[in-house]
C-alpha cells in the first residue's frame, strides 16, 4: 500500500504564537519500501508521522493511504481505516495495563472482530524475544520489555503500512538489533511499508531510503548510505541549524 503526502501543512496555534510544523511536503512512500525519516529535535518528524497516520488533520495539503484521501473520511471511517489498514509503534505505548502482553498484542485484531490465534499471539511475542512474558502485565515488564509488545502488537495485526516512532529507542543493541530485521522482513518477505522515525543512523541504515527533514520541509534523501554515512550527514546537518 503505496502512501502518498502531497503539499502537506501543519501549524500549531500556540499561546506563544503559530508555529509551523511541517511545511508544504510532497513525498511517496510506495508499496514494499522502507523509510527512516531523521531530522534535528522540533523538526516536525513525529507531526510527519502523526498527519501520515491520519491520528492529527493537517492544515493543508493531502494525505492518500492507497488511493484513499485520509481527510475525506469522517471519524468512524477513519478510525475502521486505520484499523484495519495501518500499525502503529509510538513512544506513548498505549498497552491497556490490565491486559496480559499476549492480551495486549491480541487486542487490535479481537476489536477488528477477527480471531486472535493463541499459538500465533505467543509467536508474535517470540519475534519480538518474549515469549515468557506473554502472561504478564505491563506493570511487570521493563521499559524495553513493554517497547517490543507494542511492537509485537504493531506487527500481529498484520497492517499494511506501520509507522514507528522512534521503536527502537528504549532497546539494547541485541533486541534493537532484532526489532529492525523483523521490519526488515515484514517490507522484503511480506510487502509491506514501513516509515520509521529515528534518531539512530543504524536503525536508519537498515531502511531503503533516509528522509532528512529541517524546519518542517524535507531537504534531502539518502539512499543506500551506511550508518557511518548517515551519521556524518546528520552530524553536518545539526552544525548547520
Ligand atoms: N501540540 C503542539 N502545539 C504546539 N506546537 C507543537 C505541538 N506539537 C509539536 N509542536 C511544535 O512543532 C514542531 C515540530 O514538532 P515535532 O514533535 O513534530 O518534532 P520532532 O522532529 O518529532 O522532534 P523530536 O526529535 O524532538 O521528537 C516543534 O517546533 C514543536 O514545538
Amino acid at each position: 500500500m503505496t502512501v502518498v503526502l502531497h503539499e502537506l501543512s501543519k501549524t500549531y496555534e500556540a499561546t506563544a504564537g503559530a508555529v509551523t510544523a511541517l511545511d508544504g511536503v510532497t513525498v511517496q512512500f510506495p508499496e514494499s519500501t522502507f523509510t527512516a525519516i531523521m531530522g534535528p529535535s522540533g523538526s516536525g518528524k513525529s507531526t510527519l508521522l502523526h498527519c501520515s497516520a491520519g491520528l492529527e488533520p493537517s492544515t493543508s495539503g493531502m494525505v492518500t493511504v492507497d488511493g484513499t484521501v485520509l481527510g475525506e473520511l469522517g471519524g468512524d471511517a477513519l478510525t475502521r481505516f486505520r484499523r484495519d489498514r495501518i500499525g502503529f509503534v509510538f513512544q506513548d505505548l498505549n498497552l491497556v495495563s490490565s491486559l496480559t502482553a499476549a492480551q495486549n498484542v491480541a487486542l487490535p485484531v479481537r476489536l477488528a472482530g477477527r480471531r486472535a490465534d493463541d499459538t500465533a499471539v505467543t509467536a508474535a511475542l517470540a519475534e519480538v524475544g518474549l515469549a515468557d512474558r506473554a502472561r504478564h502485565r505491563p506493570h511487570e515488564l521493563s521499559g524495553g520489555q513493554q517497547q517490543r509488545v507494542a511492537i509485537a502488537r504493531a506487527l500481529f495485526a498484520r497492517p499494511a503500512v506501520v509507522f514507528a516512532d522512534e521503536p527502537t529507542g528504549a532497546l539494547d543493541k541485541a533486541t534493537s538489533g532484532q526489532v529492525l530485521s523483523l521490519m526488515r522482513r515484514l517490507v522484503d518477505e511480506h510487502g509491506r511499508t514501513i516509515v520509521l522515525v529515528t534518531h539512530d543512523p543504524v536503525a536508519a541504515a537498515v531502511a531503503d531510503r533516509v528522509l532528512l527533514l529541517v524546519d518542517g520541509r524535507v531537504t534531502e534523501e539518502l539512499t543506500g548510505a551506511d550508518a557511518a554515512a548517515v551519521s556524518d550527514r546528520m552530524t553536518m546537518l545539526e552544525r548547520s541549524c
